[in-house]
């Protein structure tokens, strides 16, 4: 058990999905210019972190180093695959803002997990930045919005939009965000893998496939963005469904031939369009309302296609405080709900 000083500062941070996903180029530093279309989906991690330079005990957060554990119910897969070093993005996220903060990252971070890991969902970029919005309130520093997503941007290409939430235009590496109109709800169906894919190895694919591309079989690119914006802004899921598109997809797929039939059982049970999720091997299927998505989830997840589904909608806000903020009421009884904490301080 720990010392700990104060209470626990919790953050919900979401899962993001891309609507549409143009990949450039290898750029000489390994990585690729992207234009993406990001959307937050309500399947949350929840980040806890305590200070432990001194004081009293605290049950929520226990022994492990150098100072990340998983809460709550833990799977094996997630054991197996989330590091509990300092290669946590979690912790490299304390670590970059202890840097910025010109102090020591003596604190602990809970995470408790509900993102799929490495399934092309930014789970550990959320939780990198629920820690940063975690210590920045723990902390009570004053960083600008500004300065955080530059810290965010520096732990990973997917933490700035972590933070943001939303609908969003990525750049870049797809950290210069820029928000997209979109105040309509979209339903959505989340079919997920019993394993993972690794990023920089699909991307590796796509380079490969693109070197080996022929005119006869040519590897496709995504169109513009701009319709996309334009069918997010209209909120309608039809004409958003015709344009979802991702140019990892045929990575992934290639990767994991397997997608090929989730991406059309989703289809065949209902779903307006399909599409895998960033890396993969995650695919998010688009459907007309809400029951819609009700009844495709059904569906698919007796298809024998993936190891589970869950039926999420969005855009949902980025991360945000739900527990420990000095500026709030305690949650629990007599306090306020978890949910829909309040207004996000860095969207
Ligand atoms: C593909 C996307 C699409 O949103 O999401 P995921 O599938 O990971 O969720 C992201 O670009 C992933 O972002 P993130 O997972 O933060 O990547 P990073 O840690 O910054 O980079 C991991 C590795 O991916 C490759 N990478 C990442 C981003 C980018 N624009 N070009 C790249 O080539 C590089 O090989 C890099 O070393
Ligand atoms: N807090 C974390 N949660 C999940 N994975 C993490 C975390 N920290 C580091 N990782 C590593 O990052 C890799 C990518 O994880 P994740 O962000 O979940 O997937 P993706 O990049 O496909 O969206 C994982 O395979 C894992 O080894």
């Amino acid at each position: 058990m720990l010392s700990a000083v104060g209470p626990p500062v919790t953050v919900r941070v979401p899962a993001k999905i891309n609507l549409h996903l143009a990949v450039g180029d290898l750029r000489a530093d390994g990585y690729h210019d992207l234009v993406t279309v990001f959307q937050a989906l309500n399947l949350f991690d929840e980040i806890s972190v305590v200070s432990t330079h001194t004081g009293r005990h605290v049950d929520r957060i226990g022994p492990g180093a150098p100072g990340v554990e998983l809460l709550g119910e833990v799977t094996d897969a997630q054991r197996a695959e989330i590091p509990l070093d300092a290669s946590n993005l979690a912790w490299r996220a304390a670590v970059a803002l202890a840097e910025v903060a010109g102090r020591e990252p003596d604190v602990r971070i809970g995470i408790r997990k509900s993102i799929p890991v490495a399934g092309g969902m930014a789970g550990g970029s959320a939780d990198a930045a629920g820690t940063l919005l975690a210590l920045t309130t723990l902390w009570r520093l004053d960083l600008g919005r500004e300065a955080l997503m530059e810290v965010a941007a520096d732990v990973g290409s997917d933490v700035a939009f972590a933070l943001h939430g939303g609908t969003a235009l990525g750049t870049g590496r797809g950290e210069n965000l820029v928000p997209v109109l979109s105040r309509h709800t979209f339903h959505w169906v989340v079919a997920l893998q019993d394993h993972g894919l690794s990023t920089p190895a699909v991307f590796g694919e796509l380079d490969r496939l693109r070197s080996t591309s022929t005119p006869e079989s040519p590897v496709k690119r995504v169109g513009d963005v701009e319709p996309v914006l334009e069918a997010v802004a209209s909120g309608e899921a039809r004409s958003l469904a015709l344009l979802l598109g991702n140019d990892l997809q045929a990575a992934a797929v290639s990767m994991d031939p397997g997608l090929r039939r989730t991406l059309r059982a989703g289809v065949a049970a209902g779903a307006l369009a399909g599409v895998v999720s960033g890396s993969g091997p995650t695919c998010v299927f688009l459907c007309a309302d809400g029951p819609s998505a009700v009844r495709v989830a059904a569906e698919l997840s007796g298809a024998g296609v993936c190891r589970t589904v869950r039926v999420a909608h969005g855009p949902v806000p980025g991360a945000r405080v739900i527990d420990g903020d000095p500026a709030r009421p305690p949650r629990g009884p007599g306090g306020p709900p978890a949910p829909d904490p309040g207004p996000n301080m860095y969207a």
